[in-house]
């Protein structure tokens, strides 16, 4: 069975982080591993403390991870310290780890700053030089391309001057725009926008560690980058259409949605209806 791994936050609250990763990762057909860089005690009101695990710590998962279950593909989510990224970085190199995703979280949609200023410059020089595809959502991308984003058009120079400054692709979501919820995937040689219906539900707590996810689960299986993409889109849109309405704040998605098993697979990586899915919309 393909594997993918996530190094990312925990959210005790289950919307966002390594919570959202292991069951989109799951649903996605691929078996979930996890080194878990900080313990954040969250819900879908905000974030009350941050507990990050040491570098020696984190060091020690990537390790145990990787001489046992070698992942097909990573995903990085939050990351709050420079020492933690340089301790990503140079594990992944040393692993030779392939189809590595990198969602620079920033900021969480309760409004918590979940990254160091002094980090993100450490996550541009550090991981965004080993990544295949990175994911930012339109205030990250105005960070990294250092450029206010207003209009489709200003997506299209942000996306492709992030590019143009890294080696690895650039999906822009589209989830801050106030129409309709457009990503745009810009690669080396193609610019592609993937559609998507603005859906009418504030419950978008972990939109963007579950599309990030679903991404790396979709590489782990051998989808080319595009169609990785394509899939993890038509994955966060089922999951935001089947609406659940949990906690007080932006709550979490419904990651127990029927899209005719298409996405669960067993071992031969075959669509396997017996371990279909069946949560439905309640
Ligand atoms: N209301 C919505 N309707 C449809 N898709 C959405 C909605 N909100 C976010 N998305 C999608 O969810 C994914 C995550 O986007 P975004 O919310 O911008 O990221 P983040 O969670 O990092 O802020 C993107 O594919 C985006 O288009
Ligand atoms: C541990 C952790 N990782 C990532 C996010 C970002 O997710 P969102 O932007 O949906 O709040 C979060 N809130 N918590």
């Amino acid at each position: 069975m393909y594997s993918a791994c996530s190094i990312a936050g925990s959210d005790s609250g289950g919307g966002a982080g390594i919570q959202a990763d292991l069951k989109t990762m799951t649903l996605n057909g691929v078996f979930a591993t996890s080194a878990i860089t900080a313990l954040t005690a969250q819900n879908t009101t905000g974030v009350f403390d941050i507990m990050e695990a040491s570098p020696e710590f984190l060091t020690k998962e990537i390790d145990a991870i990787f001489t046992d279950i070698r992942p097909d593909a990573v995903k990085i989510g939050m990351v709050s310290s420079s020492a933690l990224i340089r301790v990503i970085s140079e594990r992944l190199q040393f692993y030779h780890a392939e189809h590595i995703v990198v969602d620079p979280v920033m900021v969480a949609t309760s409004g918590a700053k979940l990254i160091n200023d002094e980090a993100i410059e450490t996550l541009k020089e550090e991981l965004l030089p080993i990544a295949e595809i990175i994911t930012p959502n339109i205030p990250e991308a105005e960070i990294l391309s250092g450029m206010p984003i207003k209009t489709a058009d200003d997506m299209m120079t942000a996306a492709k001057k992030i590019a143009s400054d890294y080696p690895c692709a650039v999906l822009c979501k589209g989830g801050h725009h106030v129409n309709d919820a457009d990503d745009l995937l810009v690669q080396k040689d193609s610019v592609q926008w993937f559609k998507g219906r603005r859906i009418d539900n504030p419950n978008t707590h972990g939109t963007g560690c579950t599309l990030s996810s679903a991404i790396a689960a979709n590489l782990a299986k051998g989808f080319s980058l595009t169609d990785s993409v394509q899939r993890a889109k038509a994955y966060i849109s089922g999951a935001l259409q089947a609406m659940l309405d949990l906690g007080q704040g932006s709550g979490p998605m419904n990651h127990a949605f029927d899209l005719n098993g298409e996405f669960v697979y067993n071992s031969d990586g075959k669509a396997s209806p017996e371990f279909r899915c069946a949560g439905g919309n309640q």
